[in-house]
């Protein structure tokens, strides 16, 4: 293996250490940040991903609260649910877990999140200021990445990243981040015609296209930084990537591994974005009470 490690659970641990001080100043004086997941149905991968944000909340000193809902509620409750908490002050941030059951309109229960609880950086509004610049709350997955490339002191401006996955969540933030950091950027995606001719361009390599293994050695340029999102089990229920590892690690210059790359980041980030939230509700004082 030539390529350097990327740990996000090192770079993630880092981070979170710094948000548990800060946790901690503002609970001594007297505000507790306080995260809200609602969980609709009892998907079994939904599960494991909550109990993971929820222990990670406790440990940074966060207030956790999992609202749990039957597979079969109404849009209509849900929505309540979501209002009650958009009022509730202890409440700093308010998280969804997607994918929503058949029957709920997924558009329509991220805008009536209050943009300032948007902690996942899914709201419109917080997508728009994203784009053009201003600050909101970004999308912790791809905020977890820059956060990644920026502590191993990657270079981001000029260089060519290609993203492989274009969802709202994932790859067109991605993107947007990584221009606004003066990369040159190209999108592909399942339509793109011979996607090796172009991914073998790439300085930064990040792939988000959720198929096993998908990108081997012919798909990497030698030296490129890799960065695998995909969160996928193979035939032995093992955790893997959309980046064939074993094969990639010999030619890129860095790689982040899956378990224990992209995925901590993300929780890291939402920690992050709870804590700010929180920051901010407790300079205005509307914190607790
Ligand atoms: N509203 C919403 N916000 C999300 O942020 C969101 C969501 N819905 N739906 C599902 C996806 C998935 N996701 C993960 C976060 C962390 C790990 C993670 O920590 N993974 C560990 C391994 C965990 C394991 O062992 O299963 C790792 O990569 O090392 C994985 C997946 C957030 N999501």
């Amino acid at each position: 293996m030539n390529a350097k490690l990327i740990s996000g659970t090192s770079i993630g641990n880092e981070i979170r250490e710094e948000i548990k001080e800060r946790v901690l100043k503002l609970k001594e004086g007297g505000c507790v940040p306080g995260l809200a997941v609602i969980l609709v149905g009892d998907n079994q991968a939904s599960h494991t991903y909550v109990r993971n944000k929820e222990k990670s909340s406790v440990a940074a000193g966060m207030k956790s609260e999992l609202v749990r809902l039957p597979v079969s509620v109404s849009e209509d409750e849900l929505l309540e649910q979501i209002n009650k908490l958009n009022l509730d002050q202890t409440i700093h941030g308010i998280l969804v877990q997607l994918p929503l059951p058949n029957h709920i309109d997924e558009n329509l229960v991220i805008q009536a999140i209050d943009p300032d609880k948007d902690v996942d950086g899914f709201h419109p509004i917080n997508v728009g200021k994203m784009i053009i610049g201003q600050r909101s709350y970004l999308s912790c997955t791809p905020y977890g990445i820059i956060k990644l490339l920026e502590r191993t002191n990657t270079p981001i401006s000029g260089q060519h990243a290609v993203i492989v996955g274009r969802s709202n969540i994932v790859g067109k933030p991605m993107g947007q981040l990584l221009l606004q950091r003066d990369a040159t950027v190209t999108y592909c995606h399942s339509k793109t015609k011979d996607l090796a001719s172009f991914t073998k361009q790439a300085d930064i390599l990040i792939v988000a296209m959720g198929q096993t293994k998908f990108i081997g050695a012919e798909h990497v340029k030698e030296g490129a930084v890799v960065i695998d999102v995909g969160m996928n089990r193979d035939e032995n229920g093992k955790l893997c990537g959309d980046v064939d590892f074993d094969e990639v690690k010999n030619i890129a210059s860095a790689i982040t591994p899956v378990p224990g790359g992209v995925g901590p980041m993300t929780i890291t980030m939402l920690l992050k974005n709870t804590l700010h939230s929180a920051e901010t509700a407790f300079k205005s004082g509307n914190c607790c009470e």
